[in-house]
């Protein structure tokens, strides 16, 4: 089981798609294995910071390895080309070079998280619904306590970077909106 009975992650060295209850379980939406579907269960804040524009910050203390929020955003795949210098801020990749969610344009709360290099939060694939694994919700975890008052962050690139690094930038269709 990817969670334990508080509903947090078991491991945070866990790198495999985590995969939750869903529609064809028959255990009730209590069940410890349904963590990311129910949705924010802290209460984040956006806040104006000094020098990263907007960010987010814990209202209450987050527990080490609960979930936090999923990244939300407009799911694209092949060729896309963006002019803006700072897109690729805003995007997660999914999946083995197939596409990305793409917060850009629309996304929810995790778009205004920012980067650190020494971050609260990590990034992980989950599913409740199919076992495709190219098309995970892309979901935050903490990775440490932490204390209400402290801003969110997650290392950008580890999580997104590294896609252009490799040349690889896909594109256009768009074909779906991620929903937890
Ligand atoms: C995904 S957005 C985060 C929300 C953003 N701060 C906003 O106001 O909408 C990424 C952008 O935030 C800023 N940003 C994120 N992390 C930063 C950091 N550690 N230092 C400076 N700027 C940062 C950069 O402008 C980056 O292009």
């Amino acid at each position: 089981m990817p969670y334990d009975c508080n509903k947090r992650l078991a491991s945070l060295m866990e790198s495999s798609l985590i995969y939750e209850c869903g529609p064809s379980c028959r255990c009730s939406s209590s069940c410890t294995n349904r963590v990311s579907q129910h949705g924010i269960q802290f209460q984040l804040e956006i806040f104006m910071t000094k020098l990263k524009g907007w960010g987010v910050r814990a209202r209450s203390f987050i527990p080490s390895r609960s979930f936090v929020c999923a990244y939300l955003g407009e799911v694209r795949n092949n060729r896309h080309c963006e002019s803006r210098p700072d897109f690729d801020d805003y995007i997660l990749k999914i999946g083995v070079g197939k596409g990305f969610i793409d917060a850009s344009r629309c996304g929810n709360i995790g778009r205004f998280i920012n980067h650190s290099c020494s971050p609260n939060l990590i990034v992980k694939d989950v599913t409740n619904d199919h076992s495709d694994k190219n098309l995970p919700y892309k979901v935050l975890f903490a990775v440490k306590d932490i204390p209400a008052g402290r801003e969110l962050s997650y290392d950008y690139k580890s999580s997104k970077r590294n896609y252009f690094r490799f040349g690889i930038i896909f594109a256009t269709v768009d074909h779906r909106i991620a929903i937890v």
